[in-house]
């Protein structure tokens, strides 16, 4: 495939993409901790759950997301999804002339700073890959790694169907193996999670500490800034909204789990997946 040469400029947005509403949590930090930075927010609903797809199918969603952000003039692509970041994102480094950053390894670094017996949960895909396992324990030859597939909580976090008795039996059950571990630190494998964390502190023992992986890349995107003197000085930065399945539903719970609203825009799968058509011939 051919890379698309284009200069980044300060001012650019940055695109951070999932599958739904799970990047919000990661918008949430770069919002508190980049508050310069314009940026640009892609979920993919009409394709929602990554987490049983294969990865053939995910690395095409990735290069048409990618490919697209990059018409809209992106400076650098945040995978807020670790779906994505555990299948797609060495393939789609060596593809794209910008900087794309998952969030794996700023995760696995965390949380292999916070504790020795780890839990982590992701969905299926990302369980399946390893990718935790092996960043973890290549920062921590010591640590102790356990990975759970949930594949039930995104289809129960798009519905915003948080506080919820069934989610809580769903969680709980989730947990049990970790807890049985008797791990002594939780890390959020995927970006939808942290919008479990009311429950979560519900159903944890205090002792254990949580790792929210977006934490660590918005430092690691802070570094990657201004090693590339990318920096937004700007001071008025604004938030674009775009999905590819119903743009009022995706507002309306992004309200309700956000707090705030915004204008939502769509982008119609045919656009993308003409951009991937025409990136391969
Ligand atoms: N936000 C997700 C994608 C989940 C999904 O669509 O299954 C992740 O971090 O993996």
């Amino acid at each position: 495939m051919a890379k698309i040469l284009q200069m980044p400029i300060q001012t650019g947005k940055i695109g951070v993409f999932d599958s739904g509403v799970g990047g919000l949590t990661v918008l949430r930090e770069i919002m508190a901790h980049l508050p310069t930075e314009s940026l640009l927010y892609f979920g993919d609903t009409a394709r929602v759950p990554y987490g049983d797809r294969s990865q053939t199918e995910l690395l095409r969603f990735v290069r048409e997301i990618i490919t697209w952000m990059q018409g809209q003039g992106v400076k650098m692509v945040v995978m807020a999804c670790n779906t994505s970041s555990a299948l797609a994102l060495e393939t789609v480094r060596a593809e794209f002339d910008m900087p794309i950053l998952g969030i794996i390894l700023p995760g696995a670094r965390a949380a292999a700073k916070a504790g020795r017996r780890i839990g982590v949960i992701s969905t299926v895909a990302t369980a399946n890959s390893n990718a935790y396992k092996q960043a973890i324990l290549e920062a921590s030859p010591v640590a102790e790694v356990w990975q759970v597939g949930c594949p039930d909580f995104v289809p129960l976090i798009e519905k915003n169907r948080i506080d919820d008795p069934y989610t809580r039996a769903v969680a709980t059950d989730y947990l049990k193996p970790l807890m049985a571990a008797n791990i002594d630190t939780l890390v959020y494998g995927c970006t939808h999670y942290p919008h479990l964390a009311p429950l979560m502190e519900q159903i944890l023992p205090p002792s254990i500490k949580v790792i929210n992986p977006a934490q660590s890349l918005v430092s690691a995107m802070a570094k990657e800034l201004d090693m590339l003197g990318l920096r937004n000085t700007q001071s008025k930065p604004d938030i674009d909204f775009y999905v590819s399945g119903d743009p009022i539903k995706f507002a309306k719970v992004s309200g309700q789990l956000m707090g705030f609203s915004s204008q939502v825009q769509p982008v119609s799968l045919s656009v993308l997946e003409g951009l991937a058509i025409a990136q391969s011939v």
